[in-house]
């Protein structure tokens, strides 16, 4: 078995104790209660990392999430990791006792480093796994993309890294499909492959496990993250009555009165 990650010998525990509930140490744990309400960290799985500048908050592997508290968050400084030569080997600034980071941290960090992201989501939720299992089903070529458009709820989402404004109602909005592997870590290859391919994407679909979603704010996440919900729920729902995710319809324009 590994053993638990070291504790440095300065704890800095002081960086995960604050009375604002909208700091990460308190916030992560707040928002892992709501989302396991939702189905989305059922288990121990899933879970959310919160970037402040420089400084990183993690979840540790293995806890139910929705019990979380403060003093188990783990944080690490990006520039220090940045500056290590060892990717898998990481530095925590404060690490809680007996516990090991989320197995998802460096899926987390490809967020932040590539894409400035402030907030990371990664839900196994119902929706995302049975649309990833609906494309499946179409077979190879046509399992490697979720894409939706004409539906209301896709102005939930940003135009993409860097771009201003979110997506009109009449814009696709395309998440890609990553195949899962054994252990989370090990997708880290493939989401940043993802993140190249498209980007000006938020969110990765994991095949058979769940999704990534991450914003420039944690509200902006949360917001995507929700939204992104609602469509899986939503075109799983239209699978079921055979109706088409993809629509061509013509942009009505009003009448003005003169
Ligand atoms: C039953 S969860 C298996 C690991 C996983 O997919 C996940 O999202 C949670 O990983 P963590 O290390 O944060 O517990
Ligand atoms: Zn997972």
């Amino acid at each position: 078995m590994t053993p638990p990650n070291p504790q440095p010998a300065n704890n800095n525990d002081h960086l995960v104790q604050s009375d604002d509930p909208e700091h990460p140490a308190n916030l992560i744990p707040a928002l892992c209660a709501k989302f396991w309400t939702l189905g989305w960290v059922t288990g121990t799985g899933g879970g959310a990392s919160i970037r402040d500048g420089d400084l990183v908050y993690i979840a540790p592997s293995g806890v139910q999430k929705e019990l979380m508290k403060p003093s188990d968050i783990y944080v690490l400084s990006l520039a220090a990791q940045a500056a290590s030569l060892d990717r898998r080997n990481r530095i925590y600034l404060r690490s809680p006792p007996n516990h090991k980071p989320s197995q998802c941290t460096p899926l987390f960090l490809a967020a932040f480093n590539k894409r400035g992201a402030g907030c990371c989501i990664h839900t196994h939720s119902h929706w995302a796994v049975l649309v990833t299992l609906i494309l499946e089903q179409q077979g190879p070529g046509k399992d490697r993309e979720f894409r939706i458009n004409n539906i209301e709820q896709i102005k939930g989402f940003g135009r993409g890294y860097g771009k201003t404004g979110n997506l009109g109602y009449h814009d696709t909005l395309v998440i890609p499909v990553i195949e899962n592997t054994a252990h989370e870590e090990d997708l880290t290859e493939f989401l940043e492959e993802a993140m190249d391919k498209y980007p000006d994407t938020y969110a990765v679909l994991v095949r058979r496990h769940g999704v990534y979603v991450w914003g420039e704010t944690v509200h902006k996440a949360k917001t995507q993250c929700e939204s992104l919900d609602y469509l899986f729920q939503l075109a799983v729902e239209m699978k079921q009555l055979g109706l088409p995710w993809i629509t061509d319809i013509e942009p009505v324009v009003p009448r003005r009165n003169s």
